[in-house]
């Protein structure tokens, strides 16, 4: 659905990505981890043509978006839940929502956001700025499924959230996937990312320093690159 090859990307003179290569497959949950600082928020934003790649692909079921600006790789079917969720404080919920939609045939609709996130319908009126971090973590994934994406990528969904908050993310997460969403996840909550990952990409400074099921992720690797402090 969606791969990567060889993505290099600098901030000014930082060469923050290295060589990059990863592939996102259809209908699948692909995790990457990676200690702070390591290139996770760079390599989604260049996806999303936020951050420009200097060298490299990036190719969405043929097409080529390393050039694309955001507005094209959205229309295009690619949605983000940023890192800090983002939602419009001064906007109402519904407001926020409907920033986003673009109607699809069977697709998701105000309806089935509220259905599937009952407690965004509780508070349509509430503004975006009054909500709890989790209930703005839901805005910002419904927001994102209003696009009626075909991959959706995640920045960071667990951070800032309760235990409680972050297994109804997770569960979230795999509902979506169920429903034949193909999502590319970064996390640094490993637990959850292991849970739900199909397939596990790590990051550190700026280069992939492993993939592989999350089965094959051993303690070696682990404390290598997610553990402990650098
Ligand atoms: N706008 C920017 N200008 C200059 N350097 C930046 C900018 N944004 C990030 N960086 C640097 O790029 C590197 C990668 O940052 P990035 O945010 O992609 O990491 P990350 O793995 O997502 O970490 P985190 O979990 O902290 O978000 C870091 O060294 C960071 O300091």
């Amino acid at each position: 659905m969606l791969h990567i090859y060889n993505l290099n990307a600098f901030y000014g003179d930082s060469h923050i990505l290295h060589n990059v290569s990863l592939t996102v497959e259809r209908g699948k949950v692909t995790v990457l981890l990676g200690r702070n600082g390591m290139g996770k928020t760079t390599t989604i934003h260049s996806i999303m043509g936020m951050v420009p790649a200097r060298t490299g692909k990036i190719v969405l079921e043929q097409i080529e978006i390393q050039d694309k600006a955001s507005f094209q790789v959205s229309r295009l079917g690619v949605a983000l839940v940023p890192q800090g969720r983002r939602v419009f404080p001064n906007l109402t919920v519904r407001e926020n929502l409907m920033t986003t939609y673009r109607p699809v045939e069977g697709g998701w609709t105000l309806e089935n956001i509220y259905a599937m996130f009952p407690r965004l319908k509780e508070r349509e009126s509430s503004m975006g700025g009054d909500l709890s971090g989790g209930e703005q973590q839901m805005l910002s994934i419904g927001r994102a499924l209003l696009t009626n994406p075909k991959v959706l990528l995640l920045d960071e969904p667990s951070e800032g959230l309760s235990p409680l908050m972050v297994r109804e993310v997770a569960e979230i997460i795999r509902q979506l996937k169920q429903q034949g969403l193909t999502i590319f996840l970064v996390e640094q909550n490993l637990a959850m990312a292991l849970e739900l990952a199909d397939f596990v990409y790590i990051l550190s400074k700026g280069s992939v320093v492993f993939g592989g099921a999350p089965d094959e992720l051993d303690a070696h690797v682990k404390n290598k690159y997610l553990l402990l402090s650098s």
